[in-house]
């Protein structure tokens, strides 16, 4: 992995967009299509706000989340709401957008078609992380009932519930985020960069964020 640091998360947010821009337009010149995946969370709305004024042919990008929350698009803790206000307007407003809930009482009725849709776009031509202080990734929880089925195997979502998820979850697999071309992981702060430096030294059962660290750039500012 490689880290890059920053004098200020305003700064880091501008660059991380600007790379994945990049990435997405190279990708468009050799291939029809593209795909972007990104986090929900507090962290990436600046550089969404960024990434959808980008000049790329966003009609040929499909966009989707590394993970969702089972809940309709309407809750405020739905990451598609923040997705829809913050990277699916401006030039990407023509995206096409492939979604992680369905309108479904539970994640494990509605995971066999949204995963049916996914497998058209795989690899992932660059994804987005984020990770939390106690080293989750996407939905990757330690501690949450189908970690193993997530960090192995050939699932290409999984539903997931975990201690401190308020609402069933469902996340696309570690194989699957560590298969995307580029991956980017974007954390700020004292307390999550030491979470990094634990992760590197702990299995991925106990620090999910490590099944997704190897080829990976993480972008950190201390504010
Ligand atoms: O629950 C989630 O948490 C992680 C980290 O979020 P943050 O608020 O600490 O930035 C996020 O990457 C993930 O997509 C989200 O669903």
């Amino acid at each position: 992995m490689e880290l890059i640091t920053y004098a200020d998360s305003e700064l880091m947010m501008i660059e991380v967009a600007s790379r994945l821009a990049g990435e997405l337009r190279q990708a468009l010149q050799s291939s029809e299509t593209a795909s972007l995946a990104v986090p929900g969370g507090t962290t990436p709305g600046p550089i969404f706000d960024s990434l959808c004024g980008a000049d790329l042919d966003w009609d040929r990008v499909a966009v989707l989340l590394t993970d969702e929350r089972w809940v309709p698009e309407d809750s405020p803790r739905s990451n598609t709401r923040l997705l829809r206000q913050r990277l699916l307007t401006g030039k990407a407003a023509v995206a096409r957008y492939l979604p992680l809930y369905a309108p479904a009482d539970t994640p494990e009725e509605g995971i066999p078609q949204l995963a049916e849709a996914i497998s058209g776009v795989l690899p992932l031509t660059a994804c987005l992380l984020g990770m939390g202080a106690d080293m989750h990734t996407a939905s990757i929880f330690p501690g949450a009932d189908r970690l193993s089925e997530a960090l192995a195997g050939d699932a290409i979502l999984v539903p997931m519930r975990a201690p401190g998820a308020p609402e069933p979850r469902v996340t696309l697999s570690a194989p699957v985020l560590a298969g995307a071309i580029s991956r980017h992981i974007v954390i700020t702060g004292p307390e999550k960069r030491e979470a990094l430096e634990r992760a590197r030294t702990l299995p991925p059962e106990e620090a999910p964020v490590a099944a997704v660290l190897k080829g990976a750039t993480i972008h950190w500012a201390e504010s």
